[in-house]
């Protein structure tokens, strides 16, 4: 709740205080209009033409005073929530682009995500506002007890004691849907996915030649029938009981109504005082409802924000999570790196969660400008010594080092700009041509030669020149405009982002001509070993005439190197690589 009230100060302290003080206003009127009533009929009854018409007059004024502090704090609330439900979203986005690959990869934390995002822009703006409205409610009330208590301190008691049993319902009912709300995050999310299919560009193509929509939406319906008996269920169960509970509160105003009535009968009261009082015990009874259900939504909302704090501080808030033991610390201090290059020290690997060794045991060392094919089945564990060297993962046992250091010691950004990095599942951004390439290097987003150079270096610049729009042209059919390519197209960008980084001393390209037409693959390649010239290259293909061209290969096999050497030596070894070049310069044939 603190750090609820932390988050809203931080927002905008200036609104935070309006907030409080209008709250504060609002609360103290009520209590005086009651009693501008109770004046109004005595003076009726005491047939006083003057003082009738002077508190009519302060009932009036009040009641315009609660009209405009009513409206005055419902543009506040809602002001202060657009401006705290933005904050909040980009404090989840923020912290979710310093989330490692690993994060995204594992269904629990992404749950945790999931439900942080799901429920960020509402519910501290919820929080906040009845917290206000509860103090406001507090305050009312206190004013109507202190009216209530001139007629009997038992008529306040009952008040207040009637409504307890349907408050505490209400909080129990609150608690189970959070509950249930959370214990399925793994199929809302399923059945956030299907909704995603069924409604995505993406899989448009494949859902309609498969015929897939019925099969998903089949699904779709099953989860969402099953979540909607769930919620309903809870809901009739929720209203039943409380409503029940509440005919408590209602029994109690007509038991007290009954007494006030007898009383003025008897003339032991004036009819103004009997208004009064009555009036008060009810306007009393719903502020005393409304505190015990907005401590009830505040304890929800509580619940709710329990789960975006638990991300919040799950996620490092500043730089990387280093882990590496303090020896090899000093070791990197002390002895000064020699080696140039890159190193993999007895590396394993597994997925985290995952049974299966990817890599096991790997020993390499690819000296500074070297051309490193690498080369194996499906599978075999090629993108992922890719995202160890570049640290996205880290072994699960042994170490890979750069220049003589662990690559966990390097400063992240620094060693980002050691590498020029195209995979083979490259992102399409709903971007700009122009950013679609120089998003590459982001600090060069605006550099035109720089991104026309790396352009036509990946082959782009002519499918540039055949769009009426050139560089600007709005890429992907998301928006307005948007042109869409074709596969190779899109690879040919890729590339283009990947040469953006001119200074980068270490290229790697994960099958990035996989999609390229022969002619475009060869022009790439050409280009590829003129640019590649004194700096470090790793590809990864699955294409012999790209492959045989590199100084050295490497065989990945069952999680190991199996083969390494130049193109002549592996194919007079015959062995693997020997025979899948054979095949495949038989199929050419
Ligand atoms: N994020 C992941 N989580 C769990 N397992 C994964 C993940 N990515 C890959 N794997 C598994 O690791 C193994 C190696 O995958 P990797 O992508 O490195 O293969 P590859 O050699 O690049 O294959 P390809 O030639 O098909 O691109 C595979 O068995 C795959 O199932």
């Amino acid at each position: 709740m603190r750090r609820a009230l932390a988050l809203v100060w931080q927002s905008s302290p200036a609104m935070t205080v309006v907030l409080a003080a209008l709250t504060l206003a609002a609360a103290a009127v009520p209590p005086s209009v009651a009693w501008a009533g109770k004046r109004i009929v005595d003076a009726v009854v005491a047939r006083s033409r003057e003082e009738t018409l002077r508190w009519v007059g302060v009932e009036l004024v009040l009641v315009v005073l609660q009209a405009s502090l009513t409206r005055g704090l419902g543009l506040v609330r809602s002001v202060l929530g657009s401006r705290l439900g933005t904050d909040v979203n980009v404090a989840i986005l923020d912290r979710a682009t310093r989330l490692e690959l690993r994060h995204f990869e594992d269904p629990e934390f992404y749950d945790q995500l999931s439900r942080a995002r799901r429920e960020a822009s509402s519910r501290p703006v919820s929080l906040v506002t009845e917290s206000f409205a509860l103090v406001q409610n507090v305050l009312t009330l206190a004013g109507y007890a202190a009216l209530l208590l001139r007629f009997s301190g038992w008529v306040v008691a009952v008040l207040m004691v009637a409504t307890v049993p349907a408050t505490i319902a209400e909080m129990r009912y609150s608690k189970t849907a959070f509950r249930l709300r959370n214990w399925r995050s793994p199929e809302s999310r399923r059945l956030m996915y299907l909704e995603y299919v069924l409604a995505n560009d993406e899989h448009a193509k494949e859902v309609k030649l498969f015929g897939l929509g019925p099969l998903f939406l089949g699904r779709y319906k099953e989860l969402a029938e099953q979540f909607y008996r769930e919620d309903s269920r809870l809901a009739i169960r929720r209203a039943v009981v409380t409503h029940l509970l509440s005919l408590l509160a209602t029994a109690a105003f007509y038991g007290s109504y009954a007494a006030m009535a007898l009383m003025a009968a008897a003339s032991r009261l004036t009819l103004g005082s009997m208004t009064m009082y009555v009036l008060a015990f009810r306007s009393g009874q719903q502020a005393f409802q409304s505190i015990l259900s907005g401590i009830g939504s505040i304890y929800e909302h509580n619940l709710y924000m329990s789960n975006l704090f638990s991300f919040l501080d799950a996620v490092p808030g500043e730089g990387v999570i280093v882990t590496v033991p303090k020896t090899d610390v000093m070791h990197a201090v002390n002895g000064a790196p020699t080696e140039q290059g890159i190193r993999l020290e007895n590396v394993s690997f597994k997925y985290p969660g995952q049974e299966k060794w990817v890599l096991r045991n790997v020993d390499l060392f690819i000296p500074r400008g070297q051309s490193v094919a690498l080369v194996g089945q499906n599978g075999a564990g090629k993108t992922t010594l890719v995202k160890l060297v570049t640290r996205l993962y880290e072994p699960t046992e042994g170490r890979v080092l750069l220049d003589g250091k662990d690559v966990r010691e390097w400063d992240r950004d620094e060693l980002l700009a050691r590498f020029g990095v195209v995979f083979q599942d490259f992102s399409q951004y709903q971007l700009k041509f122009r950013e679609n390439v120089g998003v590459g290097s982001v600090k060069h987003l605006e550099d035109a030669p720089r991104i026309a150079r790396a352009a036509e270096r990946g082959g782009a610049d002519a499918v540039a020149s055949g769009l009426s729009a050139g560089l600007e042209a709005p890429l992907g059919r998301w928006f307005q405009d948007g042109v869409e390519l074709s596969g190779g197209q899109w690879q040919k960008i890729a590339l283009a982002r990947g040469f953006m980084r001119e200074q980068a001393d270490i290229l790697v390209l994960d099958e990035p001509t996989a999609a390229l037409d022969a002619e475009a693959e060869h022009a790439v390649f050409e280009r590829f070993r003129h640019l590649a010239e004194g700096r470090t290259t790793l590809i990864i293909s699955h294409r012999f005439p790209t492959v045989r061209m590199a100084d050295r290969i490497l065989v990945l096999e069952n999680g190991r190197i199996a083969e390494d050497g130049t193109h002549a030596a592996l194919l007079s070894e015959e062995k693997t690589y020997a025979r899948l070049y054979k095949m495949q310069a038989e199929g050419y044939v």
